[in-house]
């Protein structure tokens, strides 16, 4: 396992540039599966899960130029060549095969995706689509098998709203026969890139970014230019930070609008926040109230930067407490920011954060993504001993660059093999 070491204690000053958006990049690159001719995606993020997605793309048959945050996709030699393993369990969104195999070839098989592994992630909404457009789903040994002769345009209600699923479904219903409408479908910004892509791709879609989305199918997709949007996850978690080392980070190549509810809540604590086109200045102050912080489906806060905003809360006056109502028990980070000196307690989908106890140095481990992104906010807090944070390549799925960014903002940091 490699291992993040940080000497905290430093305010982060200076500015850090966001890349891509991990969970854009995700879905646009099987997406381009769909098309007949070449793809190009701009502004994409150099993290692990898009090397594996490019690694997926060239056992299908695709050939691949990636340079720095370009990607080019020639989809001319793509086939539906089964991925019942290997890859595909590496990371969760290996799960967008299934709807762009499907919409392109009418077949795939497709194991059952890995990723973050913090509570049970199911993907029945995503069977319950295919099925209704048409395709014969069956589960074999771990592996989803999807068939279809002809997918047809159906309406169909997603019980739980979600980002996957929504995805999915629009993937496939690109190149059904007549009109798909998904409702009750999730409104997340990188649900809007998909749609701008697919668009752009020749595919006809209405209603993204509201809860209803309607796609007409057609016959053949094809090659375009496409840059990703900025990844708000990302950039939150530096806003974080930044907040929480009392420093000053420019925030920069990110779409307000996006970060609007983190925004809100770190202004609620009493961090500075001042808004430009494309970039958030973030100033901290020497104390911050508590706040209680809702984690919800989008525009509510994001599930994915409640762990790191949890860091903050150990250093807020008072009590906090954070729910998330997205995931039920997202919290493996919490025994480890404990061992760290934070005073968390755990009552059902919501953790209890008493503020203003110092936190000190610690081995501890990064057990999924997010949970390692409060580890380092925690780390970058603490002015007495080094943390030691296992689990690097976890984070490393999707913070681009983390190493270089916390190093030319301040921060003592290194990596450790
Ligand atoms: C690659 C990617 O984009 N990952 C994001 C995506 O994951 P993902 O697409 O997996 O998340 P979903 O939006 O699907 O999940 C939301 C909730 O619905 C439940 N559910 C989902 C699908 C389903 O078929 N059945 C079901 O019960 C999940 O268990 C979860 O409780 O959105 C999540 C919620 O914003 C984020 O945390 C992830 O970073
Ligand atoms: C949960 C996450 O990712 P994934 O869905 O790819 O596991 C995340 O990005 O926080």
């Amino acid at each position: 396992m490699n291992k993040l070491m940080i000497a905290g204690g430093r305010p982060l000053r200076g500015t850090v540039s966001i890349s891509g958006a991990k969970n854009s990049a995700v879905a646009l690159i099987p997406a381009a599966i769909l098309a007949e001719t070449t793809v190009t995606l701009d502004n994409l993020p150099a993290i692990s899960d898009v090397a594996i997605y490019m690694e997926l793309l060239t056992e299908l048959g695709a050939s691949i130029e990636w340079q720095g945050d370009q990607m080019i996709i020639h989809p001319e030699g793509l086939r539906s060549i089964p991925l019942p393993n290997g890859n595909v369990k590496k990371l969760r969104a290996s799960y967008y095969l299934m709807g762009a195999l499907l919409g392109r070839f009418g077949e795939a098989v497709v194991g059952l995706p890995g990723g973050c592994n913090f509570e049970p992630r199911p993907i029945d909404q995503h069977i319950k689509g295919f099925e209704a457009l048409g395709a014969e789903v069956t589960n074999e040994g771990g592996a989803i098998h999807l068939r279809a002769k002809q997918l047809r345009g159906a309406r169909i209600y997603l019980d739980v709203v979600s980002v996957g699923a929504t995805i999915n479904i629009m993937l496939a219903a690109a190149r059904a026969k007549g009109v798909t409408i998904i409702e009750n479908a999730a409104k997340e910004p990188e649900i809007i890139d998909v749609a701008t892509l697919l668009s752009s791709m020749g595919a006809r879609i209405k209603g993204v970014g509201t809860e209803t989305i309607r796609i007409e199918g057609v016959d053949s997709l094809h090659g375009c230019r496409h840059s990703i949007i900025p990844d708000r996850i990302q950039a939150g978690t530096y806003m974080i930070a930044a907040a929480a080392t009392r420093g000053d980070v420019l925030v920069d190549n990110v779409i307000p609008k996006h970060m609007e509810a983190v925004t809100a809540k770190l202004q609620e604590m009493g961090v500075i926040i001042e808004e430009l086109d494309e970039s958030i200045r973030v100033i901290g102050s020497p104390e911050y109230a508590q706040v209680d912080v809702k984690a919800l489906i989008y525009p509510g806060f994001a599930t994915d930067i409640q762990s790191p905003m949890a860091s903050l809360l150990t250093q807020a006056k008072g009590t906090s407490i954070l729910t998330d109502y997205v995931y039920s028990n997202r919290f493996k980070y919490v025994p480890e920011l404990v061992r760290m000196g934070a005073r968390i307690k755990l009552e059902g989908r919501s953790a209890i954060i008493e503020g203003g106890v110092p936190l000190s140095g610690a081995k501890v481990t990064a057990t999924d993504l997010r949970a390692g992104a409060a580890l380092v906010v925690a780390g970058l807090t603490v002015t007495s001993g080094i943390t030691e944070v296992s689990g690097l390549e976890y984070i490393e799925r999707g913070y681009d660059n983390l190493v270089e960014n916390l190093s030319m903002l301040g921060a003592e940091v290194w990596r450790m093999e």
